[in-house]
């Protein structure tokens, strides 16, 4: 099956300063793909272009087979899209189910009112005014309003800012429970820990260019990088006496780093047990995705971005 969203060398231009600078990335089906990026990277234009709220100066992109800048098939994507944007206009003063059963209305084939309530969280609360939602439960109404048409693929805007961690689990929960009915998933976020949590694949936008792409297991090679291996050094010793190179910390703690990681592990465990000792507060990790996002889009992005295609 083609992709679902396809965006080759997209580029976007507002006035002189050019947001989007040929920008390519692939959706497949049933995927949740994440676009990462810092303040102004370019990925609310690249989302707008992708819905067909805003049209691009260069590029192709094609979304579920349409091109969302072809004005003949509008009402067509709109059929097939879900979009949750940030602050969607609801009239505060009509009921969740009033609401949801209103935009019902707009699609030639809606799911069912109730059961898009009850899949979002919302049983129970279908009497009660927009106005007197809390913030995390008008949240559950937008993405409600973004699943009444049924669509193949859907659109999250930073799908969970503002939530507390209990209601961030659960969104996330129903995120995956989405994928897991089919539908493909298209979202921005700062969150690295969301990004980690839900992207199958995530593309690191910034200064309107995809910088790295990749699995967030994957992404700019922290599969691959160097595990950070760090302990407290048993009193007297000091890391001259350890069988690999370490690096003492002011925290106390010393730091090996290590390409063969069950290698030198295994060395290190060894010399503490012959001596009868512990490697106190052992930790092993990688490179967190964080990190990884950190290290690529670490430049200045405030110089306006003049230079052409
Ligand atoms: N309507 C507009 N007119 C002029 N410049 C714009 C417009 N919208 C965005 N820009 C500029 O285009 C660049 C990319 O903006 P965009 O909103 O796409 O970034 P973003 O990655 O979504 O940022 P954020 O994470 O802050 O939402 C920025 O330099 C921004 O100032």
């Amino acid at each position: 099956m083609a992709d679902a969203v396809v965006v080759e060398g997209l580029h976007k231009r507002y006035g002189t300063v050019w947001a989007v600078r040929g920008v390519s990335f692939a959706v497949e089906h049933g995927e949740i793909f994440a676009l990462l990026g810092p303040n102004g990277a370019g990925k609310t234009t690249t989302m707008e272009i992708l819905e067909g709220f805003r049209g691009r100066d260069l590029g192709r992109v094609d979304v579920l087979g349409l091109d969302p800048g072809e004005r003949a098939t509008e009402r067509l994507l709109r059929e097939r899209i879900g979009l949750v944007l940030q602050d969607i206009a609801v009239e505060p003063w009509l009921t969740v189910r009033e609401t949801v059963a209103r935009d019902a209305g707009c699609y030639s084939a809606p799911r069912d009112v109730d059961e898009v309530i009850d899949l979002v969280g919302l049983a129970g609360l279908e009497r009660k005014k927009v106005r007197a939602l809390s913030g995390g439960q008008k949240r559950r109404l937008d993405l409600a309003l973004g699943l009444i048409g049924d669509p193949g693929l859907l659109f999250l805007d930073e799908p969970t800012t503002g939530f507390d961690p209990h209601a961030r689990r659960g969104a996330w929960q129903l995120i995956r429970d989405l994928r897991e009915a089919g539908i493909t998933i298209v979202l921005t976020t700062h969150s690295m820990d969301e990004a980690q949590e839900l992207a199958d694949r995530v593309a690191v936008i910034a200064d309107g260019r995809i910088v790295a792409e990749g699995s967030p297991a994957a992404l700019g090679g922290r599969d691959t990088a160097r595990a950070r291996i760090r302990f407290a050094l048993p009193p007297p010793t000091t890391v001259a006496d350890l069988p690999v190179p370490a690096t003492p910390g002011a925290d106390g703690l010393v730091t090996v780093e290590s390409a063969e990681l069950t290698r030198t592990l295994h060395r290190l465990t060894v010399w503490a047990l012959r001596r009868d000792t512990v490697l106190a507060g052992l930790t092993v990790d990688r490179p967190s995705l964080e990190d990884v996002y950190l290290r690529l889009t670490d430049q200045d992005h405030s110089a306006p971005r003049r230079s052409a295609p």
